[in-house]
């Protein structure tokens, strides 16, 4: 394949870049050739082959790790795709070596694309309806880029990468954890299959989970009783709006680029009415603190008391971002990560064997990340990290020029023999395995997985999501012998990969 023949070139020009990073030099420009040229499929070859009627292999655009290989066996390790419809051209990239150059040069201030219609929100309308008087020059971390960006990201790294800030909620994700295992029992019927949308039941358990970390209080997404018009269940109305709503904008093909659709009309009315709602709830905690009358040392203050000690504004921001990004990231990583312990019995079997040895949530229990970690390296909800580039790249004998969007390609690369020795089975044993062993993860080249992303930009909240994963994966498997019937679990690829039912669980008693 042509990897291992572009190689060297890739690397000589990591060696370039210690000194300029891009390549100016004539003498190797005349030789790299134009981006232009970088194969990949033509837009009608896209377009012939989306379209039914068009006869032979149909391209399934949301089979994203089937497509993403695919791409490779067709072009190699650099691939073009043609810009559509005000998306613009996407340059995907298999080659770890590239990978590493390109991250690592574009990690002071880096760009990721993403979250347009979310982008343009902050950006253009939020300041308009302004009613809060909240600083207009707070954007985030999701939809920001420059100073701006880093500003924020270096005022709230030392909150919510803390250890020991996140420790202080061990007790209550796990609460939560157990509240959903409850949850699910009552909701299994005969068959032990639980009767109401899986997908729904996942997203409940992840946004209580999250909800106590960005708004300090438990939402009771689980309460039956919960009135339809009172705010804790309009907000989780809300955030499933949201990722339907933003994901048709920002991922499927819309001209509310051009003009206002109704689809973007309705968005730019959710986004206001979540960030108005995470301050509604905000604003009460801060009244429940206020009652409380306590003073906390500085390691008992929990994540919102911090980001309130720095501003209101930061703290609801931060919230809005965390509801955003919080939730379907954790819920599917979970359900990919059951289906592969129910079709893997034994390896269920022996994780179970841990939970039941190291009860205590708060100990490490190592096969159980290694569970998580190796479903992530298998179905990771982000297939591929994406930034736009700062700057002009040799890659691979081409010149990729400032302004363009990478992706990264780590999921189809994870799912490769070269790096991960049979790579398509569940062996979470490779995490543990030492050195000398040919599964060992550590023999594979450190980018071909980035599931938590690269950096200063990667995932703010890896520690939340881990903490909260860890503690419903053990309260499941303690109290569950999960089984599944009938085809595989298909996922669906647009901003994350999404697990689609039907779901084919069974939750028998452990
Ligand atoms: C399984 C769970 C999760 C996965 C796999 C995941 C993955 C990612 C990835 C790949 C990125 C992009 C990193 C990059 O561009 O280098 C990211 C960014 C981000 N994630 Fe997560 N995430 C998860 C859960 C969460 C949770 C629970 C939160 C809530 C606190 C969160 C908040 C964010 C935010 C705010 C960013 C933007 C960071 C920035 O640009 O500075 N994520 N995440």
């Amino acid at each position: 394949m042509q990897v291992s023949k572009l190689r060297p070139l890739c690397q000589l020009t990591t060696l370039n870049n210690v000194i300029t990073r891009t390549v100016t030099s004539n003498a190797i420009d005349t030789q790299l050739k134009s981006w232009r040229e970088i194969p990949g499929p033509s837009l009608w070859d896209v377009i012939r082959q989306s379209v039914p009627a068009s006869g032979g292999n149909r391209l399934d655009f949301t089979d994203g790790l089937n497509i993403g290989l695919n791409l490779y066996n067709s072009y190699g390790p650099l691939v073009k795709l043609d810009a559509f419809l005000g998306r613009p051209v996407m340059i995907l990239l298999y080659d770890p070596e590239c990978c590493a150059q390109i991250l690592r040069s574009e990690n002071w201030l880096p760009i990721r694309t993403g979250f347009e219609s979310f982008n343009y929100y902050r950006r253009y309308k939020r300041n308009k309806n302004n009613e809060n008087k909240s600083n207009p020059n707070i954007y985030g971390l999701l939809t920001d880029h420059g100073e701006t960006w880093k500003q924020f990201r270096s005022t709230v790294n030392p909150v919510l990468l803390q250890p020991k800030t996140i420790k202080l909620y061990t007790a209550m994700i796990d609460e939560v954890a157990q509240d959903m295992v409850a949850r699910l029992k009552s909701l299994r019927g005969e068959n032990n299959v639980i009767q109401s949308d899986f997908a729904m039941e996942m997203n409940l358990w992840s946004l209580e989970s999250i909800a106590l970390v960005a708004l300090g209080r438990r939402l009771r997404c689980f309460d039956s009783h919960l009135s339809s018009n009172s705010p804790e269940k309009k907000l989780i109305r809300l955030v499933h709006d949201i990722f339907k709503t933003g994901t048709d904008l920002d991922f499927n093909i819309s001209l509310w680029r051009y003009f206002p659709t109704p689809a973007y009309l309705r968005a730019m009315k959710l986004y206001e009415e979540q960030e108005n709602l995470a301050r509604y709830f905000i604003d009460k905690t801060i009244e429940e603190f206020a009652k409380q009358g306590k003073t906390k040392l500085d390691d008992e203050k929990s994540v919102l008391e911090k980001l309130l000690e720095i501003n209101k504004d930061v703290a609801v921001i931060m919230a809005t971002d965390m509801l955003l990004a919080g939730v379907d990231t954790t819920s599917n990583t979970m359900t990919a990560t059951l289906f592969l312990l129910a079709i893997n019995q034994e390896k269920q079997d022996k994780l179970r064997e841990e939970i039941q040895t190291i009860k205590d949530p708060s100990q490490k229990r190592y096969y159980l990340r290694a569970c998580i970690k190796e479903s992530m390296r298998m179905m990771p909800v982000v297939s591929g990290n994406v930034r736009e580039t700062t700057k002009e790249y040799n890659v691979l004998g081409y010149t990729i020029p400032a302004g363009m969007s990478v992706s990264f390609m780590h999921q189809a690369m994870s799912m490769m023999d070269e790096h991960y020795p049979r790579a398509t089975e569940y062996l979470p044993e490779r995490w543990l395995v030492k050195k000398e062993d040919p599964l060992y993860h550590g023999n594979a080249h450190p980018f071909v997985n980035q599931p938590f992303g690269f950096g200063v930009r990667s995932c703010i909240g890896r520690r939340i999501a881990e903490l909260e994963m860890e503690s419903f994966l053990g309260r499941l498997i303690e109290n569950f012998k999960v089984e599944w019937f009938g085809p595989p679990l298909q996922s669906r690829s647009a901003s994350l990969n999404y697990m689609i039912g039907p779901y084919n669980f069974i939750f028998k008693d452990a």
